[in-house]
Formats: structure tokens, C-alpha cells, sequence
């Protein structure tokens, strides 16, 4: 028995670089999907939003001079590449993935339609949500919390590459200790920036939890979904 019935996936892009220096690592893809599978095999059904920080952030083309409106739809596009990726990762074995993206190119994937992603979720489908929110400045951690609240996921669980919110960025603190739970209001005000604050926010606004766990730990997916302790949860209280 899992722990919810439906879940909302954030992956990080660049996470699934691996050791590579840019785009996606097949090995590393390849696992993800098959732990993936793994959850849906157990009647969970399963949400994805991907990031696109292994291709292009807004924020690095802004800082170059570049508009930054222009700028973050060029990561929303490589949020749609990832996508793509995913989905066809998922094709190879064996999974059944639809493609939706916040920006219409209507050539390439189907729009977002929310009954629809409900259907392909009801059905057993893995929905992978492209092109972030549609909007500029934002990111794909806040379209992981809005696509959780708009198609009633449970949690919203972020696979990165870090296994939990710590006190400070363990990449750059060796001292910084993990949290196994925090609440909403303490991780914005420490200003832990594993996830912006328009995330958390919406996600306590909708008492939508978030966990935060290591995609490179195998099996910790399986784990989360089946309710054991992994990584860092975050609640109202
Ligand atoms: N307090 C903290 N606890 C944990 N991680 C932190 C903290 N502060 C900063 N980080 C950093 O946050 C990063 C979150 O990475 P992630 O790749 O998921 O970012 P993202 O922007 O959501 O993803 P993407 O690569 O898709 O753009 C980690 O690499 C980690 O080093
Ligand atoms: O709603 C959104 C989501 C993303 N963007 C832009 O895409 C890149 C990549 O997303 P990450 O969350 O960093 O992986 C982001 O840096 C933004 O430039 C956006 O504009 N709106």
C-alpha cells in the first residue's frame, strides 16, 4: 500500500546531467525512469514538472545582458526539450508519458489542458508538464506546486540532487546539517534556497506538503512513495 495515491514529481535538470557537463546523462535518465515505473507499478499515479537549469537558466542569460522576459522563455523551451527527453525515455521502457506544455507549440506536444492531464493521470498515464508556468520569472519549483494543487497531487516531491534542505547550501557548507522536517514559514524566513518562495508559499497556501530527497540515491522514489522516512518534509506545522 502507498503512501499516496498521486504525486507530484519535480526533477531537476540539472540533476540529470549526472557527471556530464550539460544536457542529460543516459544512465542517470534511464534510472529515473525506471524508478518511475517502479511507483506506477504500485498504483501511484505520477505528475512530472522538469526543470531546465542543464540547459538554460533566465537568470544566466539576464545577468548576460539578454532581456530577461526573452531570456526565461528560452528555459521554458528547454524545460520542453527535457520533456521530450523524458517522455521518450519513458517510451523506450515501456511507460506511458504524455507530453503537456504551458506554451502553445502545437506541432511538437499537446497543450495543458488540466481535465485532460486528470484523465491521463486517471488512466494510469504519467503526465510530464513542460514549459514550466508559461510565464516568465518564474521557475519550475513553482510550477511543480501550482500543477500539484491544480491536479489534486498529495505531495509535491522534489528529486534533486541533494538528499534534504539543510541548514545552509551543503554544496558550499560542509557544516550545514539536514532537516528530516521544517515547516513552510521557517524555510522561507531562514531564506534556504534549495526552492524559491513563491513555491513554498503557494504549496502552504494549499497545505500541500513538499519532500525533498536525492534522485541519485537509488530507490529513494520508491521509498518516499511508500512512506518512509527519506530526505526532508516540509509542512504547515
Ligand atoms: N539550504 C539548502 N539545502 C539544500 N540545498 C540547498 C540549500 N541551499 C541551496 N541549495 C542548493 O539547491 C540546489 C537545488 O538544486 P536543483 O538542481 O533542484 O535546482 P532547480 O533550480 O530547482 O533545478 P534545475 O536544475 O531544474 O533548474 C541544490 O543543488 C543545492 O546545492
Ligand atoms: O514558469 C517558469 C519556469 C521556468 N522558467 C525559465 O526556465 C528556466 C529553467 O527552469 P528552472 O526552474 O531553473 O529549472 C528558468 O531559469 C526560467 O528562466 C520561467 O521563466 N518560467
Amino acid at each position: 500500500m502507498t503512501a499516496y495515491n498521486r504525486i507530484l514529481l519535480k526533477l531537476s535538470g540539472e540533476a540529470l546531467m549526472g557527471d556530464d557537463a550539460f544536457g542529460i546523462n543516459h544512465d542517470v535518465i534511464t534510472r529515473t525512469v525506471q524508478e518511475i515505473g517502479d511507483v506506477t507499478a504500485l498504483g501511484c499515479q505520477v505528475a512530472v514538472v522538469i526543470g531546465g537549469g542543464n540547459i538554460f537558466r533566465g537568470v544566466a542569460g539576464g545577468s548576460k545582458g539578454m532581456d530577461r522576459a526573452t531570456a526565461d522563455y528560452m528555459g521554458m523551451l528547454a524545460t520542453v526539450m527535457n520533456a521530450l527527453a523524458l517522455a521518450d525515455c519513458m517510451r523506450v521502457n515501456g511507460i506511458t508519458a504524455r507530453v503537456m506544455s504551458a506554451i502553445s507549440i502545437d506541432q511538437v506536444v499537446e497543450p495543458y489542458v488540466r481535465p485532460k492531464a486528470l484523465q491521463y493521470l486517471e488512466e494510469g498515464k504519467v503526465v510530464v508538464f513542460g514549459a514550466g508556468t508559461g510565464n516568465p520569472f518564474f521557475t519550475t519549483d513553482t510550477a511543480a506546486a501550482l500543477r500539484g494543487a491544480e491536479v489534486g497531487a498529495q505531495v509535491v516531491l522534489k528529486a534533486t540532487k541533494v538528499d534534504g534542505i539543510y541548514t545552509a547550501d551543503p554544496k558550499k557548507d560542509p557544516q550545514a546539517r539536514r532537516y528530516d522536517t521544517i515547516t513552510f514559514d521557517e524555510a522561507m524566513s531562514r531564506n534556504l534556497q534549495v526552492m524559491d518562495a513563491t513555491a513554498f508559499a503557494l504549496c502552504r497556501d494549499q497545505n500541500l506538503p513538499i519532500r525533498v530527497f536525492s534522485i541519485l540515491k537509488p530507490g529513494a522514489l520508491r521509498r518516499v512513495v511508500m512512506g518512509e522516512a527519506e530526505g526532508t518534509l516540509v509542512t504547515q506545522h
